[in-house]
């Protein structure tokens, strides 16, 4: 928490906000204007202000974080209600603002000074020590169990005195390695020998201070070296305990936050690339690229609601930013028709193996898998579940499931099975659909049943990306002759077309033949995970999209609205929505960019 107040100068009022850090807020001058006057200033400090009839600004430029401003006092006396201020940290702007209407009710006669010397303002650095060791958190970084080197990791305002209360030496110069004995603090037993590193915050990845203890990775020197942190008085980190620092401190937003789980999570190529592409900042910057957008549009309707008839502001201004804002609509949509290929990467594209009974979907399921994940057996309706399994094809991930074989049947579990093979053919990326060649020819019922149920589910065989998502596979080719060959393809070209792709496959226990299928499905994987559009943005979750979503609707609304004060309420829920990606703007202030670019008063 920061605190604001203010001291009288000649040009108006200086800005003062100190931070629990001294360190982050030197930035933060600035001057506020006298509520009296409708002028702007411009100043090149760091804070703008400017008064309108009923609305009060405050900007404040090149700051690195979020801060919670609690009073702001002007040269008048006057004090401000408390407020948050949100910075974009490399957009360079935000902006505070109130309402007089909200003003009232606040004691004006309690002037600068009196504040001054009330204390609780200036939050001088007055921790005691056993502060600052709880505050400071240590976990093991490295995964548990037997290892080469494990690393725990420290973070806090206790980190480097703990490093030397177990070192006994004085810390090590920061980003340089130095090998060190860890001793325990009160009993001296030495518990390992260590490479320690020192990043002093808040050059570091939570902000703090931060120790890494490259220790032996024995269970029991692992133990030792917690234990002795833990007698220091540090407190054990909870889960995400270090990126949630990171967060607060502005060194990560949410959405890289996520891209560093993914990454840890990553198990194939196309999530890790992903992952390092959301944590890069990608979303971030479209975000912020948005709302900067958006912030100027809303800036011009506020600057048209405030001052249109005074400052003679052109009445077009409002439909200039319905221009803008059909723009924006149109980007968010580009973005959003992308489909859900990031959200594939990232958790898997979902492949169904269905067909009728017998047809050997279990068999090739275990042969792509090559492991006996499926149970195989020539009774019809041995399967009876949906059966997942993992498999990484050509460095995109699949979620590859086997299905009951779809026929009619009085038995109620069975019964079950084929509901959920049907429900699967309807929600899954990419369908294969197994028939047995040897039967296909016969006019055989079950394959009917199981073709029409896809027809049923998917009418066209197309996807949400207008991709041909089914890959019909013709199985049992050791039993088929080349005649028998032409035939099933003649048939399922009548039925589904002549793009439909179709492959043939054997699964025979002493040898399967599965490779036209394989290349079929990665063609299929990858051309659902990757754009054709190079370099768009990749959607990675489900809450991103939705807030896009809702974003378009606000926007929408905006430009649909005749009433200027409306649609300017639907700009900036529009702005809170986006800022929801990011976790950086927390606004129910409007935002205000304009009065550098409106000549206000002029
Ligand atoms: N000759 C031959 N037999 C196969 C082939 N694929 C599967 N089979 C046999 O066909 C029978 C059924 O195989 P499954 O894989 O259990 O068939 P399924 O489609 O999973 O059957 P359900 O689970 O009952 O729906 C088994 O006896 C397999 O050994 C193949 O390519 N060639
Ligand atoms: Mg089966």
């Amino acid at each position: 928490m920061s605190k604001c107040m203010s001291r009288a100068t000649a040009q108006g009022s200086v800005l003062y906000c100190i931070a629990p850090q001294q360190r982050t807020f030197n930035t933060l001058t600035g001057y506020i204007r006298q509520p009296s006057s409708s002028q702007h200033i411009r100043s090149t400090s760091n804070i703008h202000c400017k008064y309108g009839h009923n609305r009060q600004a405050v900007r404040i430029r090149n700051q690195v974080q979020t801060i919670h401003v609690h009073n702001v006092v002007d040269s008048s006396g006057c004090i401000w209600p408390h407020r948050h201020i949100s910075t974009h940290t490399r957009q360079r702007t935000a902006m505070y603002t109130y309402t007089q209407s909200r003003m009232s009710g606040i004691n004006t006669h309690r002037s600068a000074s009196t504040l001054h010397s009330a204390g609780g303002h200036v939050d001088k650095y007055t921790q005691t020590d056993q502060h600052r060791q709880a505050s400071t958190v240590f976990a093991l970084s490295s995964a548990p169990g037997k290892s080469g080197v494990s690393i725990i990791r420290l973070s806090g305002p206790f980190a480097g005195d703990a490093v030397e209360a177990l070192t006994r030496r004085k810390r090590p110069a920061p980003r340089y390695a130095a090998l060190r004995k860890l001793l325990h603090p009160e009993t001296a037993e030495v518990l390992d020998s260590a490479l320690i590193l020192w990043f002093q915050g808040p050059n570091s990845f939570t902000g703090e201070d931060v120790a890494e203890l490259h220790v032996h990775g024995g269970r029991a020197v692992i133990a030792g070296v917690l234990a002795a942190l833990s007698d220091l008085g540090l407190s054990s980190a909870e889960p995400g305990d270090f990126s949630k620092r990171a967060f607060h401190n502005g060194k990560l937003d949410a959405t890289e936050i996520e891209g560093l789980a993914d990454l840890i999570n990553a198990d194939t190529s196309a999530q890790k690339k992903l992952a390092l592409r959301q944590m890069g900042g990608e979303m971030r910057r479209v975000c912020d690229g948005l709302i900067e957008r958006m912030t100027h549009s809303l800036a011009a309707v506020e600057a048209y609601i405030d001052f249109g008839e005074d400052d003679l502001i052109e009445s077009e201004v409002f439909e200039q930013e319905k221009i803008h804002v059909n723009d924006l609509i149109r980007d968010i949509n580009t973005h959003l028709s992308i489909g859900k290929r990031g959200e594939r990467t990232r958790d898997g594209v979902r492949v169904a193996i269905v067909g009728p009974p017998n047809a050997g979907k279990s068999s090739l399921l275990n042969a792509l898998t090559r492991r006996a994940a499926s149970i195989v057996s020539p009774i019809p309706g041995t399967t009876r579940d949906v059966v997942e399994t993992l498999l990484d094809l050509d460095g995109f991930p699949v979620v590859l499931a086997d299905t009951a074989g779809i026929r009619e049947t009085t038995d109620q579990i069975e019964a079950e099975g084929v509901r959920r093979s049907i429900q699967r053919i309807g929600s899954c990326d990419i369908r294969v659909c197994v028939l047995d060649g040897t039967e296909l020819n016969s006019n055989h019922t079950h394959s009917q049943l199981a073709l029409e149920s896809l027809e049923k589910q998917h009418t066209d065989g197309y996807g949400e990306d207008g991709r041909f998502s089914t890959i019909l596979v013709v199985n049992k080719t050791d039993l088929m002759s080349t005649d028998d060959r032409s035939a099933a393809v003649a048939a399922l070209q009548k039925q589904f077309g002549t793009t439909a792709p179709i492959s043939f496959t054997s699964c025979r226990t002493d040898g399967a033949d599965i490779s036209q299928l394989l290349d079929s499905l990665c063609e299929a994987v990858k051309e659902s995970c990757e754009s054709a559009v190079t370099g768009s943005l990749m959607i990675t979750q489900n809450r991103h999209r939705e807030a896009l979503m809702q974003c378009v609707s606000a926007l929408e609304r905006f430009s649909g609205s005749g009433d200027v004060a409306i649609a300017g309420e639907e700009l900036r829920l529009a702005i809170r929505h986006l800022g929801r990606i990011t976790g950086r703007v927390s606004v129910e202030e409007v935002l205000d960019v304009l009065f550098a670019d409106f000549c206000i008063g002029k």
